[in-house]
């Protein structure tokens, strides 16, 4: 089976007028389909440079980023992005919210407004779908904006700390609540922390072996988790 994502040999170095910033250096990656890799590492070893690369956003300056065994590139509708903030719109209802990635890419359609409503009720909004966003609790937002990324049917997710600004408690069952969705919708994912708990959030899924990548500067180490329960 190939890979889903592959990245060879990638650096990244931003240009800036006050010179430049090597972030990341010779990176390689394979991700599967249907696996969770979580990335982890300190503020500023580039973990958010490394999804914008493997989003398309920016062009790697030295290797490669093959989605599905081609380039990738910014227009791909493989990728669904997460970040720190859900983003919703107050002035539009939860439905409104979730129905936004389909009405800005027309596919506003019967089967994938059936899709929405199947997730809406599997994941506990369908009766909050006419309230507006701060109406709901933090993890309920993040319930929201997943599903409003997985209305365009992505087929890898890019979380970008998508925890961060919950709290403490709210993260720990928001971070389960989300595996389970995306266990459940089979679908691969790559979640950047700096935050090793949230990293293994994933622990109950029992998966045989999931992978925790270290980046920093120079160096990336792989480290291997084997059975977390
Ligand atoms: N647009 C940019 N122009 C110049 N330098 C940048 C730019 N974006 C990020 N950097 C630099 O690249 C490095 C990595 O940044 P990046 O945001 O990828 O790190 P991070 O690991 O995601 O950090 P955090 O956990 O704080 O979000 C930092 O030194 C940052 O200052």
């Amino acid at each position: 089976m190939s890979p889903l994502v592959k990245i060879q040999n990638l650096s990244y170095t931003y240009h800036t007028p006050k010179g430049e910033t090597k972030t990341l250096e010779n990176i390689n990656l394979m991700i599967n389909k249907g696996e969770f890799i979580s990335i982890v590492g300190p503020s500023g070893c580039g973990k958010s440079t490394l999804l914008s690369v493997i989003s398309g956003l920016i062009q790697p300056s030295i290797g490669e980023v093959f989605l599905d065994k081609s380039l990738i590139n910014n227009d791909s509708h493989y990728i669904g992005y997460m970040l720190q903030k859900d983003h919703l719109f107050e002035w539009r209802t939860v439905y409104r919210n979730v129905l936004l990635g389909l009405e800005i890419n027309n596919k506003l359609n019967a089967e994938n407004l059936e899709y929405i409503d199947s997730l809406l009720k599997q994941y506990g909004l369908h009766e909050f779908k006419n309230y507006k966003p701060s109406q709901l609790s933090g993890g309920m937002r993040q319930r929201a904006a997943l599903i409003r990324t997985l209305a365009l049917k992505p087929e890898i997710l890019l979380l970008d700390e998508p925890f961060a600004a919950l709290d403490y408690q709210t993260r720990l069952s928001a971070g389960d609540e989300i595996g389970t969705i995306i266990k459940k919708e089979n679908k691969t994912a790559l979640l950047v922390t700096h935050d090793i708990a949230e990293a293994i959030f994933n622990k109950k899924l029992l998966y045989i072996l999931n992978y925790i990548i270290y980046t920093s500067n120079k160096k990336v180490q792989y480290i291997f988790l084997d059975c977390i329960s």
